[in-house]
């Protein structure tokens, strides 16, 4: 929250009607960064439903960014199914110091903090309550020492529920990215995604289609496995546009599965980047 300039002086018991109290909406409710973080622009990721592909998403974004040169971060706020340490092959725990708790790097220099790095066994379940696992959010952005960073990625719970809130609410995000699947009720969870974000004064920045098109390996034909996409159409309802479609491709599911995410080929990425 801003500090009042009436501090000390005010003899009023609330800040209603007062002038000095400038702060609006969902912006009074961030919390303050660790003293030893300096992150210029919060980027969201975020999905109406799960599976559909938002931590590949999240991952390549900052594999693109990292590419072109920015320090990049990634948050992993999808507590309760944490996947951002295997995309990236990190097994260690990560360790705190005096100032806070450090991230973990990737091999080419990426930092993330996921609950799957503080856990004693990865396949440890977290049977949380959402309070719970909302404080544990805000925390990796007021515990963690996350030092310099351009850019960094929030791979967001899937849906519009607690945490998500949590994110939009405690976070400085600069925007966010909607990963959908043209199986999912598109028109429909894109809007909730959207409305959403505009009840949350930040900006969405695009759409990436996600397991868009399959192709074949022996012909090179291109497949749409999923019928024909209206991501186009709900975009442009929304004034937005699509950044990229990706394809379904058995190769990016292993890089994942083997932690090897920093070895994406670069034609997945360039659109990706080039649009933030
Ligand atoms: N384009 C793709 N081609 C092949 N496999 C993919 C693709 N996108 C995602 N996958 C695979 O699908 C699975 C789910 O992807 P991912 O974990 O990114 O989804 P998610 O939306 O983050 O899921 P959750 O909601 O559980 O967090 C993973 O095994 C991932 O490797």
């Amino acid at each position: 929250m801003s500090e009042c300039s009436s501090k000390g002086t005010c003899g009023k018991s609330s800040c209603e009607g007062c002038s000095q109290n400038t702060a609006k909406g969902p912006q009074s409710m961030q919390v303050k960064e660790n003293a030893h973080s300096r992150v210029k622009k919060v980027i969201g990721v975020v999905s109406g439903k799960g599976g559909v592909g938002k931590s590949m998403v999240t991952s390549l974004l900052a594999v693109a960014m990292n590419r072109k040169g920015y320090k990049t971060a990634i948050m992993d706020a999808d507590i309760t199914g944490p996947s951002i340490p295997t995309a990236f092959g990190l097994n260690d725990h990560a360790v705190a110091n005096d100032d806070g708790l450090l991230p973990e790097v990737t091999k080419n220099g990426i930092k993330v903090m996921s609950l799957n790095l503080l856990l004693e066994d990865q396949t440890d379940p977290v049977v949380w309550r959402g309070p719970i696992i909302s404080g544990t959010v805000s925390q990796f952005w007021t515990e963690v020492c996350w030092g310099d960073v351009d850019y960094m990625f929030v791979d967001m719970p899937p849906g519009t529920g607690d945490v998500a809130l949590t994110v939009f609410q405690s976070l400085p995000l600069a925007g966010i990215v909607i990963v959908t699947s043209p199986q999912e009720l598109v028109s429909m969870i894109v809007t909730k995604a959207v409305k959403m974000a505009e009840m949350m004064n930040v900006p969405v920045l695009g759409i990436v289609e996600n397991m868009s098109y399959f192709v074949c390996p022996d012909c090179g034909k291109k497949h749409f496995l999923f019928g024909t996409s209206h991501i186009e159409k709900v975009a442009a309802e929304h004034g937005i546009s699509v950044i990229d479609y990706l394809p379904l491709d058995p190769k990016m599911a292993a890089l994942c599965d083997e932690g090897k995410m920093e070895e994406a080929p670069e034609g997945l990425l360039e659109k990706m980047s080039s649009s933030l």
